[in-house]
This record gives structure tokens, C-alpha cells and sequence, in this order.
């Protein structure tokens, strides 16, 4: 089959910041077979923080990931299961695990100006013969240089992919488009991109990446990812079949796996709410949200204002205990200003 762009599709793993981490074996056999006969290429499924993420810290998973990717792998015989690790986070004896299980692509995540610290586990997904890919989040916290030099790194430590991640959902469409440009023009490795649709923009943005050259684009179906989602998946397939780019995806299968499969587990409907806009808005992490949410009800103060303060202190993914540290903050000033 030849596809134009692969997608991978990211509901099993980053969909799982917005119901909590609370996937069933049998939640993630259905919705993987679904995405197989499908035809979608790459389906990710971890914790939401990747590999080994379940942790008071960042929120305890229902099920043991490794049963997931297991059950997943299962039913896959011709989608390819996708791990995705933060390096400090997950470890290397994760990526072995996961691997053993018939996980075949890794994507090793870090902070957009952190790149080095991915060194050993790309080697090490390299050495297990997995397709590897260099994840660069929170895309707008560095200038276009940075982003090259970190692309640079990834690319030089062998991951086959650089993705221009934006977390947040804050860049707008001709920032994405400068940042695909620029690693065109720089790196020789693959290139794509992950949006989330805080602002309304994913599925702008993706288009912005796409026109610029990236192949390998995230989507989540019925935007089950944290905040408002990542680019919708089955909308993705409808316009880039409407504008002649094969994906290799049906598209009435993926929208009855929307419909029929992803809507009932939603806990709410993914939506644009004013938590999401914020996270947007502020350039905040997208799993910050129900954290924040959590937060603001403990201490009776407004999300936003916490959300709105992460991002003015520049806070990135590893630091959710900040949130409750800002929260009582926020809290103790209003209580004094009182
Ligand atoms: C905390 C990991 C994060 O959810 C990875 C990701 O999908 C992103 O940065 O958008
Ligand atoms: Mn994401």
C-alpha cells in the first residue's frame, strides 16, 4: 500500500490523560482491532506519560500498561504498536519489556531543548530493531535555532522520525509551518508532527505541517487526547482524502470506531472547554488539565488562574507537583487579600 502520510494514532495513550489513565484490556482489544482493520499504520499505547508513568505523581493507571500493549499487539496484524517513553520516566528495562511483548515502534519523548537526555534509549530501541522516533515537546517554549539543534541531536543518535510537538496547543498555523520548514531544510530523517486542539487549530496546524513536508502525523480519534484532543482522526482522513493525500485509512471504519467504540468511553465529550482554551491560550501542558482542575477544587479558587500561572512560569511536563504548589499559592493570596 502506499501512503502519502502515516498516521499514528495516539487515543490509547495520550486519550488516556483525559479518562485518567482508566483503560480496560478489553477497551484497548476493542478499539486496537478497530484501528488494525482500519488500516491506520502506528497505534500508540502506553500511560499517558509514557512507559512506566503510573505514579501518584502523574496519575495511577487502571490496568498495567504491559497488559495493554500485550492485548493490543494481540489483535494488530498489520498496524504496528507504538510505545512512547520520557526518558526518567519510563527506562530502558520498560523499552525492553514492551519490545518483548511485539511493540515495534518506540518514541522517546523530551522537553524541546533537553534532546541529549533521549542518547541511551534511542540507542537502545535502535538495538531492540524498533523504529524510533525522536519526540520534541512543548515545540513554542524554544526559538526555531534551538529546535534544529535539538532535531539535529535526535537525528544524529539515529531515531528514523523528528516530531515537532506542540503540548500545549498553542502555536498557530504559521509557526507550525516555520518549524516543519526548518527541520526540512536540516535534518535528512523523517519529519511530523503532533498537534493538540486547544485553540481550534490542530487540524490547521497539521495541514500548515503537512504542506511544509511532515509524513508522520498524530491524530486521536473523536479527539481523545489531553485537553481538547489531538487532531481528529477520522476528520483528518476525510480531508486528506478530500485533498488527494493517501493515507491508507478508511474512513467509514474510522468513524464508526468513533462513533460506536470512542464516544461511550469518553467520561464527557471532548470539547473546547475554558479549562482547554486556557491550557491553549497560556501555553500550558495538555495533561495539566485535570490536574489543575483537581487543584483548583481542593483549594475553591478558578482553574484558569492556576493554569494561567504554570504558564507564566514556564512549568513543563515532570513537574506536576507544582500544580498544587501554585494552587495553595494562589489560594493563600487570595485569602490575605480578603
Ligand atoms: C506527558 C507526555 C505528553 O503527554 C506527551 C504528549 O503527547 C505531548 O507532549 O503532547
Ligand atoms: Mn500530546
Amino acid at each position: 500500500m502506499t501512503r502519502d502520510i502515516y498516521i499514528t494514532e495516539v487515543a490509547l495513550r495520550d486519550g488516556s490523560h483525559a479518562i485518567s489513565h482508566q483503560y480496560t484490556v478489553e477497551q484497548v482489544r476493542k478499539v486496537a482491532k478497530a484501528l488494525n482493520d482500519a488500516g491506520v499504520p502506528y497505534i500508540e499505547i502506553s500511560h499517558g506519560d509514557g512507559l512506566a508513568g503510573s505514579s501518584l505523581q502523574y496519575g495511577l493507571s487502571r490496568t498495567n500498561e504491559m497488559e495493554l500493549i500485550e492485548a493490543a499487539v494481540t489483535v494488530a496484524d498489520r498496524s504496528k504498536i507504538a510505545v512512547l517513553l520520557l526518558p526518567g520516566i519510563g527506562t530502558v528495562k520498560e523499552l525492553k519489556e514492551a519490545a518483548k511483548l511485539g511493540a515495534k515502534m518506540a518514541r522517546i519523548a523530551t522537553h524541546v531543548t533537553e534532546a541529549d537526555v533521549a542518547l541511551q534509549h534511542i540507542h537502545a530501541a535502535k538495538d531492540l530493531g524498533m523504529e524510533t522516533v525522536g519526540f520534541l515537546m512543548m515545540a513554542h517554549m524554544a526559538p526555531i535555532e534551538k529546535l534544529v539543534e535539538q532535531a539535529k541531536l535526535m537525528e544524529s543518535y539515529g531515531a528514523d522520525t523528528v516530531y515537532v510537538v506542540d503540548s500545549a496547543g498553542y502555536l498557530l498555523p504559521d509557526q507550525v509551518a516555520e518549524r516543519i520548514r526548518a527541520l526540512k531544510q536540516s535534518i535528512g530523517v523523517n519529519v511530523g508532527f503532533h498537534g493538540h486542539n486547544n485553540l481550534s487549530l490542530a487540524m490547521a496546524n497539521t495541514l500548515a505541517a503537512i504542506k511544509e513536508g511532515a509524513t508522520r502525523i498524530d491524530g486521536s480519534v473523536r479527539c481523545l487526547g489531553a485537553g481538547a484532543g489531538n487532531t481528529q482522526t477520522e476528520v483528518l482522513v476525510a480531508v486528506l482524502d478530500r485533498m488527494g493525500i493517501k493515507t491508507g485509512v478508511d474512513l467509514y471504519k474510522m468513524m464508526d470506531l468513533a462513533e460506536d467504540i470512542i464516544a461511550p468511553i469518553l467520561q464527557t465529550p471532548q470539547e473546547i472547554t475554558r479549562d482547554s482554551l486556557t491550557l491553549g491560550y497560556a501555553g500550558v501542558y495538555s495533561s495539566f488539565a485535570l490536574h489543575a482542575k483537581r487543584a483548583a477544587a481542593k483549594f475553591g479558587i478558578d482553574s484558569r488562574d492556576i493554569l494561567i500561572e504554570l504558564g507564566k512560569r514556564k512549568v513543563v511536563g515532570g513537574q506536576e507537583d507544582m500544580i498544587v504548589d501554585v494552587a495553595a499559592e494562589i489560594a493563600k493570596s487570595k485569602a490575605i487579600s480578603i
